[in-house]
C-alpha cells in the first residue's frame, strides 16, 4: 500500500527550549484513518502541523504522497500544502464573513483552481445542501465542523490532518462528524490523520498511535474505546513516574 504520509525522525525544539518531538518515524498508509494520542504535552499538535507542513520541524523529513515537503522553500511550500493537504481545526477556522458554499471552494479559490463540477455534490453528501448561502454564525457547531471537512476535501488532498475535530462538539454532533470522517476514508478512499483526546473518538479509526513524551509509544490496531482508554492510562503513569 503507498503510503500517503510518511515522517522520517522529526524532532522539534521550540524557541523556548522545549522538544516538543524528539526523533518521530511513522507511516500512515494511504486509505487508512488513524487516530494519534498521548498525554497532554506529548507532542501530538507538533507532530500534526509540522506533518501538514503548517510549521517546520527542526529536523527530519515528511513526505506527502511521496514528495518531500521539508524539501520545498517557503511559497512552494504553501502552494504544495495547498494542493496535497486538508486541515481540520477544533475551532472550525470558517471565515465569518464568507457563506459556506464560499468557505469550501476557498482552497480551490487560493489554488487558482475552478470550482469543481462535484462541488455540489460534496455539500449535499455532507448534509449541507440547502444551507450553501448562509453564513457560519447561523449554524450549530457540528455543522460548521462539517464545513470545514468539506473544505479540506476539495482539493482532493493526499492526506486531511484533524486536530481536536470534536473537541468542542456535544455527543452526537461529535458521533456525526467522525462518521463523515470515517466514511471519507472508507467510501471515498482519503487518508485522515485525527489527534484526539477520546478514547470513544478514537475508536472510529482504523488505528491508534500512541506518542509520550515526543516519542513514539506504540500504536493499536482496530481500537476499542476501553482499550485505548488503559493504554492511555498507563502513558499517563509512564509519564508522571518519569517527571517525578
Ligand atoms: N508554539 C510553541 N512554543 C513553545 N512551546 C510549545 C509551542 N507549542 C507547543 N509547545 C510545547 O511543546 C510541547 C508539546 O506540545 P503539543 O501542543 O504538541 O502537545 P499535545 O500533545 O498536542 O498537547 P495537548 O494534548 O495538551 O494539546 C508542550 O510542552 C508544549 O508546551
Amino acid at each position: 500500500m503507498n503510503d500517503a504520509v510518511r515522517v522520517e525522525s522529526l524532532y522539534k525544539t521550540y524557541e523556548n527550549g522545549v522538544t516538543a518531538l524528539d526523533g518521530v518515524s511513522a507511516r500512515f498508509a494511504s486509505g487508512t484513518f488513524t487516530a494519534v494520542m498521548g498525554p497532554s504535552g506529548s507532542g501530538k499538535s507538533t507532530l500534526l502541523q509540522c506533518a501538514a507542513g503548517l510549521d517546520l520541524p527542526t529536523a527530519g523529513r515528511v513526505f506527502i504522497g511521496g514528495a518531500e515537503l521539508t524539501a520545498t522553500k517557503d511559497t512552494a511550500r504553501t502552494k504544495f500544502r495547498r494542493s496535497r493537504v486538508g486541515f481540520v481545526f477544533q475551532d472550525y477556522n470558517l471565515l465569518p464573513s464568507l457563506t459556506v458554499e464560499q468557505n469550501v471552494l476557498l482552497p480551490l479559490r487560493l489554488a487558482g483552481k475552478r470550482r469543481p463540477a462535484n462541488a455540489r455534490q460534496i455539500l449535499d453528501r455532507l448534509g449541507l445542501g440547502d444551507r450553501t448561502h448562509e453564513l457560519p454564525e447561523r449554524l450549530s457547531g457540528g455543522q460548521r465542523q462539517r464545513v470545514a471537512v468539506a473544505r479540506a476535501l476539495v482539493t482532493e488532498p493526499a492526506v486531511v490532518f484533524a486536530d481536536e475535530p470534536t473537541g468542542a462538539l456535544d455527543l452526537r454532533s461529535a458521533r456525526e462528524v467522525l462518521g463523515l470522517l470515517r466514511a471519507v476514508v472508507h467510501e471515498y478512499g482519503r487518508t485522515v490523520v485525527m489527534v484526539t483526546h477520546d478514547p470513544v473518538a478514537a475508536a472510529h479509526a482504523d488505528a491508534v498511535l500512541f506518542l509520550a513524551d515526543g516519542r513514539l509509544a506504540g500504536s493499536m490496531a482496530h481500537p476499542s474505546a476501553d482499550a485505548v482508554a488503559e493504554r492511555l492510562a498507563h502513558l499517563g503513569d509512564l509519564t508522571t513516574r518519569a517527571a517525578a
